[in-house]
């Protein structure tokens, strides 16, 4: 559904030195930068998925997605979203697409709710049938019933969040670009809007591509995922796989049967590259380089205090933090 081949997106940026000589002066003679956003990215994405998207601030992702829906052009390179190049913004392809930006509303805030949808009707050219099927669905699935003949204005953050989605896939799109839509929203509201990508990704078999700076979104979504860096595309696939790629250390849990002193933690002579990351009374958590696990598993069982081993992966935020850090981005 989308193919993205070689692309680069440039920015022409103004510098200007700090002071007031350097203002006066630039008035006369403006320099010039190029920004270099995105930079020979490629990839390609099926429907029925949602494909999370990662990468630290300024890293390119907004700019990929604005590329995907012909917001932007490509300075180079080829982008194709269910046949179409989206810098043509064609009628047909606009009725396929579903862009949907975190705190950037599409509804009109003086308008009760209702009223938006109906000029989304319009806008994308929907039949009465189609419109009020698709429109009564999507105020099912996302619970809008009780405040959907309100001004947007009068909606708490989390409700007008829910609207700007219906409204945004009112016309069933096949492909849906989320750019931090759970931005600024409670637990709650985060979890509502979960739960409604994933229903409708299972109903319409469309192709989600998702930014999200909160990792829960992204764990309960996407199976697969991409990471940006410096507008380069550093890795593409299973979520489950980015850890093993990324973090050069494991976490053992191990549980005890007794509380584990100080100084026969220090008797064990773990290693010097091993981390206490939790030591309660209950269990030791340690954070240790992925050569040396077999190591610490031989020294922990020696002691009797030590009940249980597991070894699991770091939580992905960390992960992430050692994978931009290394690739030279600022997370
Ligand atoms: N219109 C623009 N003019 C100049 N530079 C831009 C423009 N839009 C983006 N950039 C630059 O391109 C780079 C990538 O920005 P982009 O918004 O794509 O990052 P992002 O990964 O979406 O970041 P965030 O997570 O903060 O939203 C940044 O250096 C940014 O300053």
């Amino acid at each position: 559904m989308i193919v993205v081949d070689d692309l680069v997106r440039e920015f022409e940026v103004t510098v200007r030195e700090p002071g007031l000589k350097a203002a006066l002066r630039s008035i006369v003679h403006r320099e010039h930068r190029t920004v270099t956003a995105v930079e020979n990215v490629s990839f390609t994405a099926g429907g029925g998925q949602v494909l999370g998207f990662l990468g630290p601030n300024g890293s390119g992702k907004t700019t990929t997605l604005k590329c995907l829906a012909g917001l932007l052009t490509p300075t180079s390179g080829r982008v194709e979203v269910l046949g179409h190049t989206p810098s043509r913004r064609d009628p047909e392809f606009l009725r396929q697409l579903g862009f949907v930006m975190g705190q950037r509303w599409q509804l009109h805030i003086d308008l009760p709710v209702m009223e938006s949808f109906d000029l989304h009707r319009v806008t994308y050219g929907l039949g009465s049938r189609e419109y009020e099927d698709s429109r009564d669905e999507l105020i099912e699935m996302l619970g809008l019933e009780p405040f959907v003949m309100q001004q947007a204005r009068k909606l708490s953050l989390g409700q007008r969040m829910r609207c700007e989605f219906a409204a945004s896939l009112m016309h069933r799109p096949q492909v849906v670009l989320l750019d931090e839509p759970t931005l600024g929203l409670d637990f709650e509201a985060q979890v509502q809007i979960r739960e409604f990508v994933a229903e409708y990704v299972a109903r319409t078999g469309a192709c989600v591509l998702l930014t999200s700076h909160y990792l829960a979104d992204i764990e309960a979504l996407c199976q697969e995922v991409m990471t940006i860096s410096a507008g380069h595309l550093t890795y593409h696939g299973p979520l489950r796989d980015v850890q093993a790629m990324a973090s050069d250390t494991k976490r053992l849990r191990a549980q005890l049967v007794r509380p584990l002193p100080e100084n026969e933690l220090a008797a064990l002579d773990l290693d010097g590259d091993v981390n206490v990351v939790e030591h309660s009374t209950t269990e030791l958590v340690l954070e240790v380089p992925r050569g040396r696990t077999g190591h610490v598993v031989g020294r922990l069982e020696q002691s009797d205090a030590v009940s249980d081993l597991t070894m699991v992966d770091p939580p992905l935020e960390e992960t992430l933090r050692q994978l931009y850090q290394r690739t030279g981005a600022d997370a």
